[in-house]
């Protein structure tokens, strides 16, 4: 088996999704949201790139998730945190989500016969299910708006780490992102939130996603995109 990173979605077109299993990342904070809610009981996560499907969605008895520059829209039920996915009134609900990154990432990987979620949250179920699915891997950081960030190839090093005894690392992106998560692994919370995209939303007072989203192994599970639904 082989694993890659692609460290950002202008990137994607370098890759051949159509035979992999993708693991599409974004720490801060999509990916993460999507584990929290699924893992306490949320019925199903639908991604969609823009707010009007989102809307057209929400007229069919979806819960309407995301943001638009960090912030929660007027019209959306919840926004893009973690403990937004995580109210009890949303157990069994179907939420349709659309962010600014996450969600585009999902979007170009539609072609990948296998489209699993990472987060911290659910950082050992993910290299769990990798190890024992026959795939090559590409880990596909959604970054910010086109570009690089810290948390996200911080995580797609520890899925590295994970895996490194079975998987072939097939790029310096992937020894790059290993020999990070190796630097910066004894204190992740301290690197997540020094990271630009902490900095940046810290005036909406997200502190507290960012601690949230910065832990290990809350939830023990592996979201998967099924008939553009993400499901357990
Ligand atoms: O809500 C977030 O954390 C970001 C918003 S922004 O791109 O930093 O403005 O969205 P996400 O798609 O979860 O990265």
């Amino acid at each position: 088996m082989k694993i890659d990173v692609c460290y950002t979605p202008e990137l994607i077109h370098q890759f051949d999704v159509s035979d992999k299993c993708v693991v599409i990342i974004d720490i801060l904070r999509a990916t993460s949201c999507m584990v929290a809610g699924l893992g306490s009981g949320v019925k199903s996560v639908t991604p969609v790139a823009t707010v009007e499907e989102c809307e057209a969605l929400g007229k069919e008895g979806y819960v309407m998730a995301g943001e638009r520059g960090g912030e929660k829209l007027p019209q959306f039920q919840i926004g893009n945190s973690p403990f937004d996915y995580m109210l009890p009134e949303l157990k069994g609900k179907a939420i349709a989500a659309t962010t600014t990154n996450g969600t585009r990432a999902i979007e170009l990987s539609k072609e990948a016969p296998d489209v699993i979620i990472g987060a911290f949250l659910n950082l050992s179920a993910t290299v769990k299910y990798l190890l024992t699915q026959e795939r090559d891997i590409l880990l596909f950081c959604a970054g910010w708006k086109g570009k690089y960030n810290l948390e996200d190839s911080l995580f797609a090093g520890a899925i590295c780490d994970g895996v490194k005894k079975q998987a072939t690392f097939e790029s310096d992106a992937v020894t790059s992102a290993f020999y990070l998560y190796e630097s910066m692994q004894t204190d992740l919370h301290y690197y997540i939130s020094r990271s630009n995209h902490a900095n940046r939303l810290s005036k909406f007072g997200i502190m507290k996603d960012i601690d949230y989203c910065s832990k290990t192994d809350e939830f023990d599970i592996v979201p998967r995109l099924i008939d553009g639904k993400l499901v357990v």
